[in-house]
C-alpha cells in the first residue's frame, strides 16, 4: 500500500496470533536501530492482562483500547517498527491509518505455530477446545485483510526469529530503501 519511492520510516507487522509478530519485530527494530512498540504490549501495560480484559469487559472493549492505542503510537515521529495484535486489522480506522506505511504480513502454517499456541495461555480466542482449528478458521476469515493491506508478505515456517528479521531487512530495503534519510 506504500508508494515505494518513498521510504516509510514506520514498518508495521500483521498476522495471525503466535507467527512472530513481537519476537521479529524486536529484532528488526534492533537490526534498523529503530524504536520497537507491541499494541498488545502497551495495552497490557495500560489496562492489564488481555485474557482479563476479555474476561472483565468483553472482546469490543478490547478492540476499542486496541484501536485507540494503535492510533497513539502512530502518530511517533520517531522511526518505529510496530507490531500489531492479531485482530487489530479488523478496526475500519485502523486499516486507514495503516495506509502509506510499510506493512508486511507474517504468514505460516498451524504446524509452525501449533506448539506456541498450546504453551500459551493469553489468548483467549484460542481458550475453547481445539485451539489449532480456531486458529485456522481466524485466519482464514482475516487471511483477505492481510493480503489487502500488506505490502510485502514474509513466510516465517523456516529459520530463527533473527534470520528471517534479517531476511525481511533485506527485502525491505529492496523495496524502500529504509535507511535513507538516516544520517549514518
Ligand atoms: N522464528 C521463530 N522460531 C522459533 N520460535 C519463534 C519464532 N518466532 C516466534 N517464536 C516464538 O513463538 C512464540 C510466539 O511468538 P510471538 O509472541 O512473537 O508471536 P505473535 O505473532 O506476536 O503472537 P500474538 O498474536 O499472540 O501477539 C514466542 O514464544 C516466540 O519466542
Ligand atoms: O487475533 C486476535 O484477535 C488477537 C491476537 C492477540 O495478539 C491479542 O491482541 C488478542 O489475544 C486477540
Ligand atoms: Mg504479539
Amino acid at each position: 500500500m506504500s508508494n515505494t519511492a518513498q521510504p516509510s520510516r514506520t514498518v508495521v507487522l500483521i498476522g495471525p496470533m503466535a507467527v512472530g509478530k513481537t519476537t521479529l519485530g524486536a529484532e528488526l527494530a534492533q537490526l534498523l536501530g529503530w524504536e520497537f512498540v507491541d499494541s498488545d504490549q502497551v495495552v497490557e501495560s495500560q489496562h492489564g492482562k488481555i485474557s482479563d480484559i476479555f474476561a472483565s469487559r468483553g472482546e469490543s472493549w478490547f478492540r476499542q483500547l486496541e484501536a485507540r492505542t494503535i492510533a497513539t503510537l502512530l502518530r511517533s515521529e520517531a522511526p518505529l517498527v510496530l507490531s500489531l495484535g492479531g485482530g487489530a486489522v479488523l478496526d475500519t480506522g485502523t486499516q486507514q491509518l495503516l495506509v502509506g506505511r510499510t506493512v508486511v504480513y507474517l504468514n505460516a502454517r498451524p504446524e509452525t505455530v501449533r506448539a506456541r499456541i498450546l504453551r500459551s495461555s493469553n489468548r483467549p480466542l484460542l481458550a475453547g477446545e481445539d485451539p489449532i482449528a480456531r486458529w485456522q478458521q481466524l485466519k482464514n476469515s482475516r487471511e483477505g485483510v492481510y493480503q489487502r493491506l500488506s505490502d510485502l508478505t514474509l513466510d516465517v515456517s523456516q529459520g530463527s526469529a533473527r534470520e528471517l528479521a534479517q531476511s525481511l531487512l533485506e527485502q525491505l530495503d529492496l523495496r524502500t530503501n529504509i535507511h535513507d534519510g538516516e544520517s549514518q
